[in-house]
């Protein structure tokens, strides 16, 4: 049978060469060929079928979860996989499982903070699964304060042991992913006590359940344990392929040598050491180095949304407001739904290119860590966790707006949105909560702008290095054409974090207590981070253009890209801009009416660059989002393979309806 493209119009429309756009969106001709390969292999493999995901309970859903991760083990062993093409199985798989925290939390922690011995004891068993291992920090009291955590580390000077207790029920660990029935290790956190000192948190490795080995049958948990799952999550399907987990330790007694050793050492005789040069923040590696792993994922999962939500809408007519009969507009050509649709994609191709210079820049801290260097721990702090809030917050919110872009059909979970809502959404709150992580980036912003003048602002806030300019110098457009230059907006981006975080610190300088001047100005620094950490999203974009992209159109199209990401932030945060007094209300609405010509630019190239992401349908599992477009007898069917519609007659309908129809509720 021949394949219609319901699409082919629109493809048609296309003024850049989508396979060069491919490679430009993959990173390169190699990670292209990498990811379409790992892609199909899951995509043509019935074993990692996902559409009845839904409509499964819990159990079968944990069952079908850990037989597709078995599967996964077996591919990446039968067809010797490396370590990167085994991530990206993974992440084609598509399904949140144990592998995930195994690979991207346990191993990492032990990599940061396990001593040379530790990392050679631990970490081959790790990479082979001989254990399966999670990351043990949060608390049911505490996860965004982590120098709160409860659980205790006590020494035990005669037995060589530390005792690890939960003293309080708020001391309990609670959402660890992988914790709850699958793992068989974690690195626990908790505080750390020698001769009845505390010595601030620490981390553990620990084993918790006997099914250490392997050879057991029973998984039950090693005497004075208790584990569990948290229970169900928001949103059926979803997370809840995870078994985030609860634990509760009762005097549990570990070797001394299994407390990571690299930030600090207890030595045999009881004496607490923090290792020479190396900053106690370190402990807190293993979060930098996921914020930074969410950050180059996340394009991919707002791609995904954008792409479903393109597609439907350059499908779908509706009436035009001159006929109510005829049904003529396509939906992406109305100026509202463009809006509403264009700086998503916009913004997906932004936050790729950050993605892929935050990784850029963590494996350069990565290394300096590796040799004793940890000048630009804070900058990397600060950029992981600014972008790890303000993309995930945008990605989650686009996936909503998606959804309701596609109108009624968005809400069907054939649509695919609503899951990829829910399991999206607790990237907001995991790995740190995104209000919390941005107070960060603020603090960090504040003391930079303090410093001036005996400390050079380095990396990401060089731009606080020419303050006098950026505070004084105001906007010099005065076309609309004027916005359409990329060291102008950066400019502008600069010029709105920089007087914004002058002005929160000369605030916070009119307290005598700076902790209460923060808390009371929270909200405002709040945005003080927003505006910084947008300026790091439009300028590596600029960056980005600046290189040589090869492709007929394709430098083109990107720039386009740009100018709608930057200046629909234009628009959305005028008042920013107005307020600081860097912009006249006149050269704001220049740039809105500049926004609408990139629109309208945008436009024939809309399903090209959606297209250009790549994505197999299987990975997309959107009957609207379908790459032929061939939408309607796909939504028909949809509907009748939902279980729902085996029988007309639902449970129930005798018991409760005939009454109703017969007049004879009495009987019930
Ligand atoms: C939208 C879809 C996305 C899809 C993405 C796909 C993703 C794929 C990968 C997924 C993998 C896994 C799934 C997710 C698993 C989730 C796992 C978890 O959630 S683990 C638990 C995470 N918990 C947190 O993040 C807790 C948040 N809290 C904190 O990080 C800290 O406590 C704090 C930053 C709030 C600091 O608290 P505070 O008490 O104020 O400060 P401290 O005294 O502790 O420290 C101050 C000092 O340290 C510096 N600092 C803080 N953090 C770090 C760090 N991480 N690295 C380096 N330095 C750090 C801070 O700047 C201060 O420095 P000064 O110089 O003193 O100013
Ligand atoms: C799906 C999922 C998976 C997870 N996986 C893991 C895991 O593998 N391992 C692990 O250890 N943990 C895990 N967590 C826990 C996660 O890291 C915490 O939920 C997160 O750090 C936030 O902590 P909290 O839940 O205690 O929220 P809270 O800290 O209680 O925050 C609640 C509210 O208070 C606000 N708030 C808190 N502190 C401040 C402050 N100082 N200033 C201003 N506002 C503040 C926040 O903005 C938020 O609005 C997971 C959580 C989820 C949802």
């Amino acid at each position: 049978m021949e394949l219609v493209d319901h699409l082919r119009d629109e493809r048609n429309k296309a003024q850049f060469d989508v396979e060069a756009m491919k490679v430009v969106w993959a990173g390169s001709p190699q990670e292209l060929q990498l990811c379409d390969r790992m892609a199909n292999l899951v995509a043509n493999h019935p074993a990692f079928e996902k559409l009845k995901r839904p409509m499964l309970v819990r159990k079968e859903l944990f069952k079908n979860s850990l037989r597709k991760a078995a599967y996964a083990r077996k591919l990446v062993i039968d067809l010797g996989l490396s370590e990167e093409e085994a991530k990206w199985l993974r992440f084609y798989i598509d399904e949140p499982t144990y592998p995930d925290l195994h690979w991207g939390m346990f191993i990492p922690a032990i990599e940061g903070q396990g001593s040379e011995e530790q990392k050679e004891k631990w970490l081959p068993l790790s990479r082979n699964m001989q254990i399966i291992g999670c990351y043990a920090q949060t608390e049911m009291g505490h996860g965004s304060n982590v120098q709160g955590l409860e659980t205790t580390a006590t020494f035990d000077a005669q037995q060589d042991h530390f005792i690890i207790h939960s003293p309080t029920l708020t001391s309990t660990k609670w959402w660890p992913g992988g914790l709850g029935k699958v793992s068989t290790h974690a690195v626990v956190y908790a505080r750390l006590i020698v001769n009845g000192e505390f010595h601030g948190v620490h981390g553990w490795y620990n084993y918790y359940s006997f099914s250490f080995f392997l050879y057991l049958e029973d998984h039950s948990p090693l005497p004075g344990i208790t584990v569990g799952d948290v229970g169900l999550k928001f949103g059926n399907g979803a997370y809840n392929t995870m078994d985030n987990g609860l634990l509760r330790f009762h005097h549990v007694r570990i070797p001394r040598n299994q407390m990571l050793m690299r930030v600090s050492q207890v030595s045999r005789e009881g004496k607490y050491m923090q290792c020479d040069d190396v900053p106690r923040q370190l402990i807190y590696g293993t979060m930098v180095s996921v914020r930074q792993t969410i950050v180059a994922m996340v394009s991919r999962t707002l791609s995904r949304a954008v792409c479903i939500a393109t597609r439907y809408s350059a499908l779908r007519r509706q009436h035009s407001s001159s006929s109510l009969v005829v049904p003529c507009f396509l939906m992406i050509d109305y100026q509202s739904q463009q809006s509403r649709l264009f700086p998503l994609l916009a913004s997906a191709y932004a936050f790729k290119f950050v993605g892929e210079w935050l990784k850029w820049l963590y494996t350069d801290v990565k290394q300096r860590l590796e040799a004793n260097d940890f000048s630009t721990l804070p900058e990397a702090h600060a950029s992981t966790a600014g972008l790890k809030s303000l993309t995930t917050s945008a990605t989650v919110d686009g996936i909503e707006e998606c959804m309701k872009l596609c109108g009624g059909d968005g809400y069907l979970v054939s649509s695919g949105l609503p899951e990829l809502f829910a399991v999206s959404v607790p990237a907001c709150t995991y790995e740190g909560d995104n209000t919390v992580l941005m107070l960060q980036v603020a603090r960090f912003v504040v003391k930079t702008v303090s410093e001036v003048g005996y400390k050079e602002p380095l990396g990401t806030s060089s731009y606080i290095r020419r303050l006098n300019t950026l505070l004084h110098n105001n906007c010099l457009v005065q076309t609309g054409e004027d916005w359409v230059k990329g060291d102008r907006i950066v400019e502008a981006f600069e010029a709105r974090a920089a007087r914004m975080a002058v002005t929160c610190t000369q605030h916070l300088a009119k307290f005598q207590d700076p902790e209460q001047g923060f808390s009371e100005l929270s909200a405002d620094l709040v945005e003080v981070a927003v505006a910084h950490c947008q300026l790091i999203v439009v300028s590596k974009f600029v960056e980005k253009l600046a290189q040589d992209i090869p492709g007929k159109g394709v430098k083109e199209a990107l720039e386009v890209l740009c100018y709608v990401y930057a200046l629909f932030l234009v628009h959305k945060h005028q008042g920013d801009f107005l307020v600081t007094g860097y912009l006249t209300p006149k050269q704001a609405s220049l740039a809105n009416r500049q926004l609408r010509i990139l629109y309208s630019r945008l436009r024939p190239n809309a399903i090209a660059l959606v297209d250009a992401f790549n994505h197999t349908d299987h990975y997309l599992s959107s009957v609207v989002g379908r790459y032929d477009g061939n939408v309607y007898p796909n939504l028909y069917q949809a509907a009748f393979n939902d279980p729902f519609n085996d029988s007309h007659v639902p449970d129930g309908y005798h018991q409760y309806i005939h009454p109703i129809l017969n007049q004879t509720l009495a009987k019930l």
